[in-house]
């Protein structure tokens, strides 16, 4: 089965918080990908809610539950003692666990599980516990990975960061291809499951999808929101100007 899609809405909540508005709708754009197709949404809050706020959850918990009930919800964050309350209060199918610092711009790295796992360890028997999929970032590291799955995560989504950035360097790309590939063998070996993430786009999909056939799950936000407004700038335009009078 192909890889289902998460939309990450972090970058439409970017964008709406420029200013004290209510567009774009963090929900509304998520009705729009839920109804094209896609299979989830995820969302990614921060402590500063610079991105998605607290208060969206709630609201997109109950857009999947009354109108999309067959599709998921996966919070991502750093397991502080607050982003574990938000996702016991918002009952998401999947929680990514992210070695985020709340100063850094993006995620730009996976766990250092040997390094974590006494930390890690009691916080993921609580969330599955708590009846939550996890799902762990990691770098493409075997060794890492096994640790990982000791851990008790029932997947790992693999940073796809260096991967994405390769988009002029076919070579570096099929080294980092390889990189991500070799990491979803041991993870697969293992018993885990594998989900993708980070500066994922329609162009450098296919051969990841290619590279790990049992990829279960892709979450795409920046290269997602920056497609939807190339493809949609043009209506958009012809929208205005028919207001306009043109
Ligand atoms: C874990 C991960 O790679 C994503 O959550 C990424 O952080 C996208 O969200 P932002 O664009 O808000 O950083
Ligand atoms: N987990 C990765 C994610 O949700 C989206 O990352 P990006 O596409 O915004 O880089």
């Amino acid at each position: 089965m192909p890889a289902k899609l998460s939309v990450n809405l972090n970058a439409i909540a970017m964008l709406r918080n420029r200013r004290d508005l209510p567009w774009p709708s963090v929900s509304g754009l998520g009705r729009i990908a839920l109804a094209a197709g896609a299979h989830g949404l995820t969302v990614h809050p921060r402590p500063d809610q610079r991105h998605t706020r607290y208060s969206d959850l709630p609201e997109l918990r109950a857009l999947i539950d009354d109108e999309f009930p067959q599709a998921e919800f996966n919070i991502e964050g750093y397991p502080a003692e607050e982003f574990l309350g938000l996702v016991e209060k918002n009952q998401p199918e999947q929680v990514t666990l992210v070695p985020d610092d709340p100063a850094q711009a993006t995620s730009d790295h996976g766990w250092d599980f040997a390094a974590n796992a006494a930390f890690l360890t009691p916080i993921v028997r609580r969330l599955k516990k708590g009846g939550f999929r996890v799902s762990l970032f990691a770098d493409p590291d075997p060794a890492g990975i096994a640790v990982a799955r000791d851990i008790g995560a029932d997947r790992i989504e693999l940073y796809t960061g260096p991967y994405g950035s390769c988009h002029s360097d076919s070579e570096k790309a099929n080294k980092e291809l390889e990189r991500l590939g070799k990491a979803a063998d041991v993870a697969l070996a293992a018993g885990l499951g594998v989900n993708a993430g980070h500066d994922l786009v329609v162009s450098n999909l296919p051969a990841l999808a290619r590279r790990i056939p049992q990829l279960a799950e892709v979450s795409i936000g920046h290269g997602l929101t920056a497609d939807a407004l190339e493809h949609g700038m043009a209506e958009t335009v012809r929208r205005f100007l028919k207001a306009c009078g043109w």
